[in-house]
C-alpha cells in the first residue's frame, strides 16, 4: 500500500464493500435483521458499520474501497474522503431522504456553498455518506494541485488571485464529474464562471448566523483562514467584524444557490433558541429536504406542457 493510501484509508468507511448479509449474520443484531429487502439492496450496510469492530474491516478492504472510489471519480486519493457515523435512527432517516431524492438527482453533484466555518465539510461528509456519493473539498484539490501547499501558504506565496484561478480550475474539473458532494471554498461564489460549473449540479447554501460562525472560528483559531488574519482585538470580535464585511460583499452571491439551509429556521422548527444546539446530522436532514423541494419543483417545471 502506498504511503498516501495508508494515511487516508483509516478515515474511509467501506460500507458499500461489505456484504450486508454476511455482516448481519456475524453480528446477529436485531437492527440488521429488521431491514426490509429493498433497503438492504440499497447498501444499508452503512448502518451496520458503527457496530462493526474496526478489526473486522481489513486494511485490504479499506484500500480497495479507496482505490476504486478514487479511480471512479478520477481524483487523487488524498483529496477524497467519506462521512461520519450515526445512530441507527439517524441513519435510517438520512437514507430514506436520500432515496427520496435519488431519482430526481440522477447522479448530479451537490455543491455546498457558504461562509468560512459554515460546516460545508462537516455536513458534506455526512451527506455524501447518505447519498452513497464521494465527498471532496475543493480547497484540498487546490492544495493538491499546488504540490501539497496549504491554502494559507498559497495566499502568502502567490496571492489571492492565483488561488482564485486555481479554485476555478478545480471547479471546472469537478463539474465534469458525477456523484460528488463538493465542499467549495467560502469565496467561490463571487466569480460568475464558478457558478457556470456549479450549476451543472445542485448548489446548497449553508446559511449560518455570523455570531455562530465567529464563535466556531475563534474556538479553533484563524491560522488556516488567510482572509481572517487581519485586524486587532479579541479573537471573537475580530473574526466577527471581518466575517460581517465579507458577508456584505457575498450575501447576494450565496443566495444564487438552488437551495438554502437556514440554521435559524431549523432551530425554530425544532424549538431551540440557539443554533449551536443543532447537530450536523439535523442540518443534513434539513438540507436533503430543501434539495428534495428544489428537485421536485424543477421536475414539475420540466413537465409543464405549453
Ligand atoms: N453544526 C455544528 N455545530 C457546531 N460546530 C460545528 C457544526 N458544524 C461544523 N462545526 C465546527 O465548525 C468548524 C468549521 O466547520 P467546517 O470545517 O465543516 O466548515 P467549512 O464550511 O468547511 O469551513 P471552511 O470553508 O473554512 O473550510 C469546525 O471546527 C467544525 O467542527
Ligand atoms: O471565504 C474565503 O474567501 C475562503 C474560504 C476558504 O474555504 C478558502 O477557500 C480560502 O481561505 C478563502
Amino acid at each position: 500500500m502506498s504511503m498516501e493510501a495508508a494515511t487516508v484509508a483509516p478515515r474511509l468507511q467501506i460500507s458499500t464493500w461489505v456484504d450486508s448479509d454476511k455482516v448481519a449474520r456475524r453480528l446477529r443484531t436485531r437492527s440488521a435483521a429488521s431491514f426490509s429487502p429493498r433497503l438492504k439492496d440499497r447498501n444499508m450496510t452503512q448502518v451496520l458499520l458503527p457496530h462493526l469492530p474496526t478489526s473486522k474491516v481489513s486494511n485490504r478492504q479499506r484500500h480497495v474501497a479507496l482505490e476504486v472510489s478514487c479511480s471512479y471519480n478520477n481524483f487523487p486519493a488524498s483529496t477524497v474522503e467519506s462521512g461520519n457515523f450515526h445512530t441507527l435512527d439517524e441513519s435510517l432517516v438520512l437514507k430514506n431522504k436520500a432515496l427520496a431524492i435519488e431519482p430526481y438527482l440522477n447522479g448530479r453533484c451537490i455543491y455546498l456553498v457558504g461562509m468560512m466555518g459554515s460546516g460545508k465539510t462537516t455536513v458534506g461528509k455526512i451527506m455524501a455518506q447518505a447519498l452513497s456519493y464521494s465527498f471532496i473539498d475543493s480547497d484540498s484539490l487546490v492544495e493538491h494541485d499546488v504540490g501539497g501547499t496549504s491554502v494559507a501558504e498559497i495566499f502568502k506565496l502567490y496571492g489571492e488571485g492565483f488561488f482564485r484561478d486555481k479554485e476555478t480550475e478545480a471547479l471546472r474539473k469537478l463539474s465534469l464529474m458525477h456523484r460528488l458532494v463538493v465542499s467549495t471554498g467560502g469565496g467561490a461564489v463571487v466569480r460568475p464562471v464558478n457558478w457556470k460549473c456549479m450549476k451543472k449540479g445542485i448548489s446548497v447554501w449553508l446559511d449560518v448566523p455570523l455570531e455562530a460562525l465567529a464563535q466556531r472560528i475563534a474556538a479553533v483559531g484563524t491560522g488556516s483562514r488567510p482572509l481572517l488574519h487581519h485586524g486587532s482585538g479579541d479573537a471573537y470580535r475580530k473574526t466577527y467584524m471581518r466575517l460581517t464585511s465579507l458577508f456584505e460583499e457575498r450575501g447576494d452571491s450565496y443566495a444564487n444557490a438552488n437551495a438554502r439551509v437556514s440554521l435559524e429556521n431549523i432551530a425554530a422548527k425544532l424549538g431551540y433558541r440557539d443554533v449551536s444546539n443543532l447537530t450536523p446530522t439535523a442540518i443534513v436532514i434539513e438540507a436533503l429536504e430543501q434539495i428534495e423541494s428544489y428537485l421536485k419543483e424543477e421536475h414539475r417545471h420540466a413537465h409543464i406542457t405549453f
